[in-house]
């Protein structure tokens, strides 16, 4: 399980790290190694977000020709539908991953494609790889043996700087992480204020819009241990779709969240679901604007998260994507390990 929370990543390696500016936030731990991103950037302590490719195929929004086609809904289909459909709109493909930790087997073989506009859950037992298959696409882990695409070229190992541009991928991890001794004005506003050439006031008035975006008002000056479960992971969540405005070119973006209802109760959880749904392009967020993530994949546990926050599924288990489908395909299935998944019964081919 991942434990930082929203991050834009471009470290190839995580070196320790005893920056005054590291030492001045007072972090430890997972939080110490977001601060040795920035400064191992040397001097112009370049926090970028991860991942990147060329455009290919792109239409003068930035994004590909061939647009997601929302109109497949049924099981089989939607197998059909990978084999297919024309792939200019994929922006990220697994193949054939493999990942292991020391003896143990973890991804054997991954194979699944994200295009442009979807809403992927990738659901399965636990300890079955799926926070690792996260890693591996944001470039945080490196695969034993297959190929992650972005946008069509092959990334090989992890994120490094040199790699520029074509897609932001953005990892909203489990828990909130946020900088303790940092406000929330400040966590928002991390990113630009270290890495952009923003005036301030502008990223003040970017930090108020985004937190506004997740529906937040009147918390920016207060500390992380101010905030409940629910507002820290909207903190999170606004930290991770603020935008430098002054670039060029605006990438498409794609986010990971892993398990991000994970400890909230059914209200809390639905607050957070609306928000994801609010901030991808299809939906609207909080003071009615579009959102601007291009596709999201969320990794869950809860039904309430596979039912209200995704359209498709991807199911992991030994290592496998052993089936896939739209989310309201996941409790009429007929595979066996979907059916137990499903139902929670100790009977099936899941083995605890
Ligand atoms: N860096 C690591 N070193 C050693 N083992 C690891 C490492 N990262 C993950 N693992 C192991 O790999 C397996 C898969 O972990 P992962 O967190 O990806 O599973 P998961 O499907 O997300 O689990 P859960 O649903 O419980 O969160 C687990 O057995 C875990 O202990």
């Amino acid at each position: 399980m991942v434990s930082l929370s929203s991050l834009w990543w471009s470290s190839p390696s995580l070196p320790s790290c005893s920056s005054s500016r590291s030492t001045a936030y007072g972090v430890s731990g997972a939080k110490r190694i977001e601060s040795c991103v920035y400064k191992q950037k040397k001097k112009k302590r370049n926090v970028i977000c991860a991942c990147m490719a060329p455009p290919r195929n792109l239409e003068s929004d930035g994004f590909s020709g061939t647009k997601f086609n929302e109109s497949f809904k049924s099981e089989s289909l939607s197998n059909a539908f990978q084999h297919e459909h024309d792939d200019s709109d994929v922006l990220i493909e697994c193949r054939n991953v493999y990942k292991s930790f020391g003896k143990k087997h973890i991804l054997r073989g991954v194979s699944f494609k994200i295009r442009h506009g979807e809403a992927v859950g990738i659901i399965g037992p636990s300890g079955t790889g799926k926070s690792t298959i996260l890693k591996i696409i944001a470039g945080l882990l490196a695969p034993d043996k297959g190929e992650v695409y972005i946008r069509g070229r092959m990334r090989a190992g992890l994120i490094s700087d040199e790699e520029i541009s074509g897609l932001r991928i953005g990892l909203v991890f489990q828990s909130a992480a946020l900088f303790d001794s940092l406000t929330v004005h400040e966590n928002v506003g991390f990113l630009l204020y270290e890495n952009s050439r923003i005036p301030e006031d502008q990223i003040s008035q970017l930090v108020t819009e985004n937190l506004a975006a997740v529906g937040l008002k009147g918390v920016e000056d207060r500390l992380p241990s101010e905030l409940s479960g629910g507002m820290k992971k909207r903190v999170a969540l606004a930290r991770s779709i603020i935008f430098d405005t002054m670039k060029e070119s605006i990438e498409p973006e794609v986010l990971l969240y892993d398990e991000p209802t994970a400890g909230l109760d059914p209200i809390a959880s639905t607050v957070v679901e609306d928000l994801i749904r609010s901030v991808h392009m299809k939906g609207e967020d909080a003071v009615g604007k579009p959102g601007k993530i291009a596709s999201y994949v969320v990794v869950t546990h809860q039904h309430s998260t596979i039912r209200r926050a995704v359209d498709r599924l991807l199911f992991l288990h030994e290592g496998r994507v052993v089936w896939q489908g739209m989310t309201e395909e996941f409790m009429t299935s007929t595979n066996p390990t979907v059916r137990q998944f499903a139902s929670g019964s100790l009977d099936g081919p899941i083995r605890y």
